[in-house]
């Protein structure tokens, strides 16, 4: 075979050896194609699978999260030392879940609701284990008015003290509930319980200067709070109850003619506490004048004593100055001392109790219709004496024995006002309102009740020294 050939056969053979090789790695390039086309449909199909997964996963955990920040932002304030802590009242708005009902239930609500004395009145008392609502309950069931008591026990200041308030009453046969004034379904059954001829309605986000920290809970009990207590009393209460409600001297803001009046303006608040008071007060006048509801404000001066609230200054200096800590008087910016209308506690139970026998009847019906006007009143039930807040300390330093250490600031720009002084006439007018105690009688009280609540062993004070007054009140023999 010529060379030429033979090259020619060899070439066409190696030739068909390459076309060969090419082909089968043009196979296998295909396969290898095939297999990354399948894997990635694998994968896009893990990934769709896995985000439906977090979708679904995110769906049923989307409330509790969301619940989960919503308490976060509700939660208590840790605030300074003189600024309490705060459970908001906002759960209540979504429902309390709390357990109510049932023919046990409703005989205990009848029982502590209904009167002992004939013409007695049953008074449904909302902020029954706070300060002023645990005194104006027994002084209701001690003349033999029924009193039904509810409260939500927050934490804005120590619930303990409430639940030895709630204690007391029990053992004056007064009960107090476990419940939030925003809960309509409750307020709805206890109407629907027991005819309560009046609503005493104290339970509310107190304090002046606490407003900055937590002003949500401020609208939740003072706007919300009150509009539901409404609401029900107007269109779901048969007969429609008569309502006393606490207002505060702070709706004076910046006025300055003094002493306050009830015809001075109100349209001045310095804080937002103050603010929802006078809300409030508008709120009041919507429903008086659509529902027929008999509604009374009572603006209360600064209200002080046994059983007391421990965030007011009063008695926070007080424990203060045992502890031997600093407490921090406000001056006003031009060096005057900060006064105030101090009112004590039993002045202003008369005051309550005055405002409800005199309160007149609603005219409203649970069908809307209401048969006429019903009265709308407004009184201040202050002390008409306004004191620096100077002399109370020193007050408390003769009844402690102890001095106080005092850092004096200006006052900062938080809401508080520099002075206040009730004039009283209207109340003194229509219930004989007479305020009786002196600052220096009724820190007296308090101290003696404050040292027994405490247990505290104050060597060299003229409280434990003998000095104190026998007193009578049915909170003071309650108090150890
Ligand atoms: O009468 C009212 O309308 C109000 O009375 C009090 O508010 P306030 O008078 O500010 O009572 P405190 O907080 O006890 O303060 C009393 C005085 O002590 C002063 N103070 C307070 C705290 C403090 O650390 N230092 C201090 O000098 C205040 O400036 C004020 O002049 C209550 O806290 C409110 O709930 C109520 O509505």
């Amino acid at each position: 075979m010529p060379v030429g050939v033979v090259d020619a056969a060899a070439k066409g053979v190696r030739l068909e050896r390459h076309a060969a090789g090419a082909a089968v790695l043009l196979r296998r390039a295909s396969g290898a194609k095939q297999l990354v086309s399948a894997s990635s449909h694998l994968l896009f199909r893990a990934t769709v699978l896995a985000t439906l997964a977090l979708v679904v996963l995110f769906a049923v955990h989307y409330p509790s999260l969301l619940s989960r920040s919503f308490s976060l932002s509700a939660a208590p304030s840790s605030g300074s030392s003189s600024a309490p802590r705060s459970r908001s009242s906002h759960r209540s708005l979504l429902g309390s879940g709390a357990s109510y009902g049932g023919a046990a239930w409703e005989r205990e609500v009848r029982r502590s609701a209904t009167p002992r004395r004939d013409g007695g009145l049953s008074v449904l008392v909302t902020g029954a284990a706070g300060f002023v609502g645990a005194h104006c309950s027994l002084a209701l069931r001690g003349r033999g008015d029924g009193v039904l008591g509810l409260d939500n026990f927050n934490s804005y200041y120590d619930p303990a003290l409430k639940r030895a308030r709630q204690r007391l009453l029990a053992s004056r046969g007064v009960v107090v509930l476990d419940a939030d004034i925003n809960d309509a379904a409750l307020l709805e059954r206890l109407f629907a319980a027991a005819p309560f001829t009046h609503v005493l309605h104290l339970a509310a986000q107190a304090g002046v200067r606490y407003a900055m920290q937590a002003p949500q809970t401020y609208v939740a009990s003072n706007v919300a709070g009150l509009v539901n207590l409404f609401e029900v009393a107007a269109k779901h209460a048969d007969p429609q109850p008569a309502i006393v409600w606490a207002s505060s001297s702070s709706v004076y803001g910046l006025n300055t003619d003094a002493p306050f009046s009830e015809e001075h303006r109100t349209d001045r608040p310095a804080s937002l506490y103050a603010a929802t008071k006078k809300a409030g007060e508008a709120i009041a006048h919507a429903y008086n004048h659509i529902y027929g509801l008999s509604i009374t404000g009572l603006r209360f001066f600064t209200v002080y004593g046994p059983w007391g609230r421990p965030d007011m200054a009063y008695f926070s200096f007080a424990r203060s100055i045992v502890a031997g800590e600093p407490i921090t008087l406000f001056r006003t910016a031009d060096g005057a001392d900060a006064r105030r209308d101090f009112t004590y506690i039993d002045d202003v139970v008369k005051g309550c109790l005055g405002a409800l026998d005199t309160a007149g009847k609603s005219t409203g019906s649970k069908s809307g219709k209401k048969r006429g006007p019903a009265p709308l009143r407004v009184y201040n039930l202050g002390n008409t004496s306004p004191v620096p807040v100077t002399r109370m300390v020193a007050i408390l330093e003769k009844l402690l024995g102890k001095k106080a250490n005092k850092r004096v600031v200006t006052m900062p720009s938080n809401g508080d006002v520099p002075f206040t002084h009730a004039n009283v006439t209207h109340a003194a007018r229509d219930f004989g309102y007479r305020p009786a105690t002196s600052l220096e009688a009724g820190l007296r009280h308090f101290v003696d009740w404050f040292v027994q609540y405490y247990k505290l062993d104050i060597k060299g004070s003229n409280v434990l020294a003998g000095k104190t007054t026998k007193r009578k009140s049915m909170a003071m023999s309650a108090a150890s």
